[in-house]
């Protein structure tokens, strides 16, 4: 895509979430109805107020959402009783459809939301959130209420206290936008490729491969612009949202799950891994849900460098339709 059309795809696609009210939305809303899944790991702090929020705002005051849905992901804190107490349905991801068996991960638990969720439009969020508002929902379901031709809308956001307001994080500077200026110009047009915040038609997700881990966000992208074209694809200004930041080594395993499902759809699978892996999904699915690699880090231990190796799983689910 020239720099021409991705400026077209911005003018055409990139919308404000004030550009709709709820009474608007409501009317638009007649003969759909909505999900909202917010995949969560030991979210305890946080996860009770985006629940509760969207909940009293746009459940019980008006009814934009059908169902609120945490999808729990291994946590060991009380995420999931906060989240119930807050009005949200609960899954353990680990208990859905126990017969396609468990891996860790956020795309893990988004992919097995599509088993319990009954909206044909879903939303997701983070439980992360500190910063946020509940116009989140409503504004990433604009465009799929209100353009049929929209299929997948991505928020974006203002970053309080970062070095620029529309600057990403730290994965999102320095790999998902190069990786997307070398290898997907037609996605360059999106502000937030990574945003935890977006939105999609379930008829889209079911047929999407989702990576387990952090690449989910990434991967929905290029394979929608794949299936659909990147008209497909719309983005809606959120406002201002912070959330909780990962150790910069972790998101060196963020890093590496981005790198290793953009890799795999230009054809480059994952090198065999060159250590004993340490984790077994319950059961072999396929192949690609068990790809890894060994991340090896290092750190100062008492006068001299020790590594830290850590297996960063980079497996994928194939997409739910072909396992419903
Ligand atoms: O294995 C995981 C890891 C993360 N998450 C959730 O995914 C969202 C974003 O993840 P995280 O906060 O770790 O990423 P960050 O925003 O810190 O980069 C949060 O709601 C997490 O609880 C999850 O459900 N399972
Ligand atoms: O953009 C990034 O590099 C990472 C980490 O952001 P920070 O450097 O911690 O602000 O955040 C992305 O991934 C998160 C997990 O899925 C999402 O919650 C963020 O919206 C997304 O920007």
């Amino acid at each position: 895509m020239s720099a021409s059309r991705a400026a077209a795809w911005f003018e055409a696609n990139t919308h404000e979430w004030s550009e709709w009210t709820l009474a608007q939305l409501m009317e638009a809303k007649a003969g759909h109805s909505v999900s909202l899944v917010v995949p969560a790991r030991n979210e305890a702090g946080t996860v009770g107020d985006v629940v509760g929020r969207v909940r009293e705002t746009l459940v019980d005051t008006v009814a934009l959402i059908d169902e609120i849905v945490v999808i729990d992901s291994d946590s060991t804190d009380a995420t999931a009783a906060v989240a119930a107490d807050a009005g949200a349905v609960v899954h353990r991801s680990r208990d859905i459809r126990p017969d396609l068996g468990s891996v860790p991960g956020k795309g893990e638990a988004m992919w097995k939301s599509l088993f319990v969720t009954q909206g044909d439009l879903i939303v997701f969020m983070d439980a992360d959130l500190t910063d946020w508002d509940t116009h989140f929902v409503p504004g990433l379901l604009g465009p799929l209420l209100t353009r049929p031709e929209v299929a997948l809308v991505k928020g974006y956001y203002e970053r309080p206290g970062q070095s620029g307001p529309l600057d990403g994080g730290r994965v999102t500077e320095l790999v998902a936008r190069p990786t997307i200026a070398l290898e997907h110009p037609e996605l360059a047009g999106l502000i937030q490729p990574l945003a935890g915040e977006w939105a999609a038609r379930r008829s889209l997700l079911e047929q999407l491969h989702m990576p387990t881990g952090y690449a989910v966000e990434i991967a929905s992208l290029i394979d929608t612009a794949d299936l659909l074209g990147v008209e497909a694809i719309a983005q809606v200004g959120l406002g201002v949202r912070a959330h909780s930041h990962q150790p910069l080594l972790d998101l060196g395993a963020m890093a590496t799950q981005l790198l290793a499902a953009v890799g795999r759809r230009r054809g480059t699978p994952p090198a065999a891994p060159d250590a004993a892996p340490d984790h077994q999904p319950d059961r072999q699915l396929d192949q690609e849900l068990d790809g890894q690699v060994v991340l090896r880090q290092y750190r100062p231990r008492e006068g001299r460098i020790e590594p830290a190796e850590r297996v960063v799983l980079l497996g994928e689910r194939p997409p739910a339709r072909s396992v419903m």
